[in-house]
């Protein structure tokens, strides 16, 4: 059972309690990876087929469901909440109810019928985590063979418990019908897609700014920021695409020159607005804000765009602007590098999942950047969206086909669907060629693109891995789709072959490690001392794009020498500046962290993270790097013990996602108190990126877990120089190409992918997430 399930178990359902905690389930592509379907005798299926008419017969199977893990007790709960309330509630339209309801606590936003019954099983996400099937409950497959579409359908016609969504409605579920097919949805996640679509939709049709400046001053602006060229920059024309509208995206993989791009969109915003004459006569800089989803995405985005906005060339630019042009120290000036999280930006208070700004109490800003949004789900973005003044700008940043938020809802890439072939129409591109003065390839145009599209910009060409980069050839290579016809076998075929192949040209970066089993030795290398022997040339001699020497792959031994030889020797921790040589000390380490990181699929078993966590703890201390007993390495706390932080707590200031390590420190606070004995701190960095450290006693911590392994989900917005990837040694549906993809790009310098039992990377990179939403398309 699950965590969340548990709270749930016995109360009364709140329809508006907090749904979406679980890890978003992944679907799989309808052919791949399914449980095999035994063929049930025929009269046992005619029995599982009486809970389609018999509410207790229905219950009955949803009993066991949530007693093998299968559904959550929540989801069970809520269709007996609506069977209370409503005694002729069909039992066909409580069973839509609890697995929409299950759908949640997987990632999306809403029951696709039609899908369901196309792929019964993928409505359960099964197996999940740690269930092999064997002697299974009967499967949805059983349970809704020979159901007939309309007959479903037709069932979700229940006035006090179904509305079409057609207007205000009250019911705790609303039903959204487009092409023939039916969308089943919790009213309060219907309201949440609404609100975007009609947030976005508005943003889309008013003007913004830039374009009603006119073309010659913007082309000679985006002339001063981007060198010349004679192809189609993207960067270029994501700029210009972006200051033209109030809502933009801008998504690219890694390395792309999103946050050069956002830079450089930020300058000629400012330079427009400080070029023109304000309500009051005298120019007024826009207020722009930057924020990510997590602390560490913050961190790492103040870090990239404090050294661009540095680095930004801007006398051009102040001169291309303006009947003078402007002053370029407050053009630099009005450029922001300080990033928040997103909950602080909208004021998130204790207890309530309501903001303190709200469409009432409105953000007071002209533009607002966020970064990783792909990491954003479906509430958050409707609070950011309901939040922001009707005029201020909102740009996202992303990569689309990274997995989604744990949450419900991946709005990035539902709405980047269509980014792969720009759909830019006839207008955009007339305009485009105007201001960046090149033209737009015939194969990015369309005259029926919609005005979603014309929003959306994807910057194609990676600045960080070039051809040479086997990281980034790995990473396109599994990002690959396999098309319409995915399920075709030659296709699946086509791309594992190239995606093994990869391993085989000799690329200096990545490496592969076939494991037989769960002692097997070669594990204990890598996590130790990062097996170089695994690299060509033991990862020796590599140098960056700038010529500087890349240092060999490390593992976590790294770190804990560190901590070992930067031991401060001050005898008292001491206070504020006194406590400089901790401080400094806490630095060095998590810095030094930051060089090896584990990554697997699951959570459970011996390749999950549960598994994995004192598994590696052993390792490290058989090599004498760590001192804790196996209890203390299961569920206690030891020197060197790295922790992420599972839940945002705003008492402490520590945001979910953020990693501290565990050090031992002199418990004598001041010179005068008498030293010897130490104590265990939690050293966090601060999350407003200015390099200051948190120090936490390890009782304050409420949800914190060892973090040797980390699951790809965890990961993102994050980076390491040396990525380890694990995957599991049986098919699960949470391995998807995104998964995949996801792990591989968090990977700086060095990329290990550790394959375990038969290897599931043919099985993973030919999965695809199937998404479920409404947000697609907005028109
Ligand atoms: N047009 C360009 N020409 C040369 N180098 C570039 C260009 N654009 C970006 N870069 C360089 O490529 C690297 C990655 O750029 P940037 O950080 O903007 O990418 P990103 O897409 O934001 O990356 P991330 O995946 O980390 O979010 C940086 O070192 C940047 O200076």
């Amino acid at each position: 059972m699950s965590k969340r399930s548990k709270h749930h178990d016995d109360a009364t359902p709140d329809l508006f309690a907090d749904l979406g905690e679980e890890p978003a389930g992944i679907s799989q592509a309808p052919d791949k990876g399914l449980p095999a379907e035994p063929e049930p005798p025929q009269a046992a299926q005619g029995n599982v087929q009486a809970a389609l008419h018999d509410t207790q017969a229905l219950f009955a199977l949803l009993d066991r469901w949530v007693e093998r893990g299968w559904l959550r007790a929540l989801d069970r709960a809520l269709a007996s909440f609506f069977q209370r309330e409503v005694s002729d509630a069909p039992p066909l339209l409580l069973l839509a109810a609890a697995l929409a309801s299950h759908q949640l606590g997987r990632g999306h936003v809403c029951l696709d019928l039609a899908q369901t019954l196309a792929a019964p099983n993928l409505a359960l996400s099964l197996p999940p985590e740690g269930d092999d099937l064997s002697d299974p409950p009967p499967l949805p497959s059983e349970l809704l063979t020979g159901l007939e579409f309309a007959t479903w359908r037709d069932a979700l016609h229940h006035p006090a418990l179904v509305a079409d969504g057609s207007g205000p409605g009250n019911t705790p579920l609303v039903r959204s019908e487009r092409d023939g097919n039916v969308r089943l949805y919790l009213r309060r996640y219907w309201q949440y897609e609404q609100n975007i679509r009609g947030l976005i939709g508005s943003r889309l049709e008013a003007p913004a700014q830039a374009e009603t400046a006119d073309t010659a001053t913007l082309a000679r602006a985006l002339a001063a920021l981007f060198p010349q060229s004679h192809e189609l920059d993207w960067q270029q024309a994501a700029c210009a695409l972006a200051s033209r509208s109030r809502f933009a995206v801008i998504t690219g993989g890694p390395g792309t020159g999103k946050t050069t791009t956002v830079v450089k969109l930020l300058a000629l915003l400012q330079a427009l607005a400080l070029g023109e004459p304000g309500p009051a006569g005298a120019p007024r800089p826009l207020r722009i804000r930057l924020a990510a989803p997590t602390g560490k995405a913050a961190a790492r985005l103040n870090e990239s765009i404090a050294k661009q906005v540095q680095n930004l060339s801007l006398v051009e630019l102040a001169a291309a602007v303006g009947q003078q042009g402007v002053d370029i120290s407050t053009l630099r000036d009005s450029i922001p590098t300080e990033v928040t999280t997103l909950h602080r930006l909208l004021g998130s208070r204790p207890d309530t999942r309501h903001f303190r700004h709200h469409a009432g109490n409105p953000l007071a800003l002209d533009a607002l950047v966020i970064d990783e949004a792909s990491m954003v789900d479906i509430e958050m973005m409707a609070a950011v969206l309901t939040a922001l003044p009707p005029k201020a700008r909102l740009i996202l940043l992303g990569d689309k086909d990274q997995l989604a938020s744990v949450e419900a809802g991946a709005v990035l890439g539902d709405l980047c669907q269509r980014a792969e072939g720009g759909h830019y129409t006839p207008a955009t591109c007339d305009w485009l060629e105007r201001v960046i003065g090149t033209p737009i390839p015939e194969r990015y145009k369309d005259e029926g693109g919609q005005s979603l599209d014309q929003a959306i910009a994807m910057l194609r060409l990676s600045h960080r891995f070039d051809a040479k980069s086997g990281i980034g050839q790995l990473a396109e290579a599994v990002n690959r789709p396999l098309g319409p016809e995915h399920g075709a076998h030659s296709k699946s075929q086509e791309k594992k072959r190239a995606v093994r192949e990869i391993f085989q040209q000799g690329y200096t970066d990545i490496a592969r490690l076939a494991l037989a089993d769960a002692d097997d030795p070669a594990l204990d290398r890598l996590v130790v001392n990062g097996y170089p022997a695994a690299f060509t040339n033991s990862g020796e001699g590599r140098h960056d794009r700038r010529g500087e020497p890349i240092t060999p792959p490390v593992g976590y031994g790294h770190y804990l020498e560190v901590m070992k030889s930067a031991r401060p020797a001050q005898p008292f921790f001491g206070e504020g500046e006194a406590r400089q040589p901790y401080d400094d000390w806490a630095r060095q380490v998590l810095a030094a962290h930051g060089h090896f990181q584990l990554l697997c699929a699951l959570r459970k078993g011996p390749w999950g993270i549960q598994g994995l966590n004192p598994r590696i703890g052993r390792a490290l201390r058989r090599a004498g790097w760590l001192k804790a007993s196996d209890l203390e390495l299961e569920q206690g706390w030891f020197e060197g013990r790295p922790v992420l932080v599972t839940r945002n707590d705003y008492g402490l200031g520590l945001m979910n996602g953020d990693i501290g390590i565990t050090l031992a420190v002199p418990e004598a606070r001041n010179a005068t108190e008498s030293p010897g004995r130490t104590l265990l701190r939690v050293a966090f960095p601060a999350s407003d990126g200015s390099g200051a450290i948190k120090w936490v006693l390890p009782s304050r911590l409420q949800a914190v877990e060892t973090v040797f392994a980390m699951t790809v989900h965890k990961s993102q917005g994050s980076e390491f120089t040396h990525t380890a990837l694990l995957l599991p040694d049986a098919p699960n549906p949470i391995l998807t190409r995104e998964l995949v993809y996801t792990g591989i790009t968090r990977a700086r310098d060095w990329l290990t992918l550790v394959e375990t039992g038969r290897g599931m990377l043919d099985e993973a990179v030919t999965r695809e997430v199937v998404r479920v939403s409404g947000l697609g398309r907005l028109q």
